[in-house]
């Protein structure tokens, strides 16, 4: 059962609620003194359970909390305003040099910038790196980058014992095994829609390179032929698009083909309000049924998986086209290549694979997929290499986005926008408060566990307080006050001791 706890407790009020468990534990404040220097540690427990289950929602996302961010040339990504007017108070949990960031898959340098200003160490490679190279370089790495091709399944993350933050610079999340991340408390964030309006001007775009097979006659002519033809060559103008998944791209699309006259039709698993006069259908079969031209915008779930087979080509009207730029496992490739091949669809556009490669010249053979050569010789098919969110937009929008949530998280312990905790976040600190600390403790979420962190926080002043859980793990930040330095290091060792521990950090 989730549980969310928020409390403040004022200097002359030091109850510290326990809403989980109901405890009421006393603290009081400790003078100051001077002590030994601090060392900012993070720990894990690798006995973390597993079974959790996350909402594939787009609602979650689409509806997500957002808040006021200063530009990233202000190079203090904080959330919001402290209410005294005090500066907020720069947190790092290690000495910045150390924390060690591992970037793959060639992320924009905006965010490769908002990451070295903070002083981290950034390695930034250009491409993915097969599973035995990834294990061996993420080894001592706290925060890890990547993009839509690198899988980050339970070994591979395993391997990462100092991974505590992972980014996506892009939307889908499906190449990272989400919940055994959580349940080892490593955070993932993601980008949930800078690139989609660079999808959505894709798919127009090849709405009307199939209707005119403009990718047929431009290689004619490359080959040096003329061939100047208007048979089963349309205008868009009246036709039907079917869109499958009205998310942040499907309803763009929506907007956009119906300003260039196409009427919309659409299937979501979620009743959604349509934009325009597009026209919800109730199911797929429905949509398939009537579309001229069928797009798909889901995400990589089990329910996605083929989606479009066989079954699906025969329910199509013949002649119509299909754009798959959301993931290669949604639709069955041998079934197009074959609905291509007996004159069922008259074109189709693919932007993404079941396996692709890791980087660019790579070759798309049959070593990569067995149909690759056979998809390559179709007619009326556009091959694109995973460009949907390819332009110098989306990219520089997504480094930015992204790498301000990795330092929020590594600095400040902030978890709004992550995809698979829960979202927790404090007012900041400010720079006069000298002598207080905020410590994280990532736990299990099983009951008592409140009450007894509240019982080592119990000889200090809880300013603030936030606990939220997710399936089997919870997440609980305090900002103590009236911490000696020294006695930081016992608090931590405490909460270490503390059996449902998976991760605690002290920031101060
Ligand atoms: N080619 C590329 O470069 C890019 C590809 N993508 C892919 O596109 C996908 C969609 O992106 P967004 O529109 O931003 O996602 P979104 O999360 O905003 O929308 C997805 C929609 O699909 C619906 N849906 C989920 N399961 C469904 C099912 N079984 N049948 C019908 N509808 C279903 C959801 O209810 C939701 O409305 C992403 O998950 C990602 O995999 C995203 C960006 C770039
Ligand atoms: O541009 C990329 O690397 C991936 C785009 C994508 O598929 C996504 O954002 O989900």
């Amino acid at each position: 059962m989730p549980v969310s706890a928020l409390t403040e407790n004022l200097k002359n009020n030091n109850g510290n609620v326990d809403q989980k468990d109901g405890v009421t534990s006393p603290s009081q404040d400790i003078p100051i003194s001077g002590g030994q220097s601090l060392t900012r540690e993070v720990s894990r427990s690798m006995h973390a359970r597993e079974s959790f289950s996350f909402g594939t929602s787009p609602d979650q996302q689409r509806h997500r909390p957002t808040f006021s961010r200063p530009s990233h040339e202000s190079g203090s990504p904080h959330l919001t305003r402290t209410m005294t007017g005090a500066a907020p108070k720069k947190l790092q949990p290690f000495r910045e040099q150390d924390v060690k960031i591992l970037l793959l898959e060639n992320v924009n340098k905006t965010g490769q910038d908002v990451l070295r200003e903070q002083g981290y160490q950034v390695e930034a490679l250009k491409s993915s790196l097969p599973e035995d190279q990834l294990i061996e370089r993420i080894k001592d790495v706290h925060v890890l980058g990547i993009r839509s091709k690198t899988k980050l399944n339970s070994r591979v993350l395993a391997a990462a014992k100092n991974l505590i933050v992972i980014g996506c610079f892009c939307i889908g999340t499906n190449q990272v095994d989400l919940k055994y991340a959580a349940d080892h408390g490593i955070c993932v964030f993601n980008s949930p829609f800078s690139n989609s309006r660079s999808v959505a001007e894709l798919v127009i775009a090849e709405i009307i390179t199939l209707a005119r097979q403009l990718g047929d006659r431009s290689n004619e002519m490359h080959a040096g032929t003329w061939n100047k033809v208007s048979s089963k060559c349309w205008e868009v103008r009246g036709k039907t698009l079917g869109i499958v998944g009205y998310g942040h791209i499907g309803s763009q699309l929506s907007v956009m083909t119906e300003a260039m006259g196409m009427k919309v039709i659409y299937y979501d698993v979620v009743n959604l309000m349509s934009l325009g006069t597009a026209h919800q259908v109730s199911s797929l079969d429905e949509l398939l049924k009537g579309a001229d031209f069928i797009t798909l915008h889901v995400p990589e779930i089990p329910e996605t998986k083929n989606m479009i087979s066989t079954a699906q080509f025969e329910v199509m009207k013949t002649g119509s086209y299909l754009i798959n730029a959301s993931r290669g496992s949604v639709v069955d490739i041998p079934a197009l290549i074959e609905a291509s091949r007996n004159g069922k669809i008259a074109g189709a556009a693919l932007d993404v694979y079941p396996s692709e490669p890791a980087g660019n010249g790579d070759y798309f053979n049959n070593e990569l997929n067995s149909w690759c050569e056979d998809l390559r010789r179709l007619k009326n098919i556009i091959l694109t290499p995973h460009i949907g969110g390819s332009t110098e937009e989306a990219q520089s929008a997504i480094g930015i986005e992204v790498a301000e949530s990795l330092v929020r998280y590594v600095n400040e312990g902030v978890t709004v926008g992550a995809v698979n905790m829960p979202e927790v976040t404090l007012r900041s600190l400010t720079m006069d408060q000298e002598d207080h600390a905020r410590v994280i403790f990532i736990h299990q979420n099983v009951p008592g566990v409140l009450g007894r962190v509240n019982k080592v926080l119990s000889d200090h002043n809880v300013d603030k307080q936030m606990s939220d859980s997710r399936g089997d793990m919870a997440y609980m930040m305090a900002d103590i006050s009236n911490v000696r330095q020294a006695e930081i290091e016992t608090l931590y060792k405490d909460l270490e001791g503390l059996k449902e521990r998976i991760i605690t950090r002290i920031l101060y």
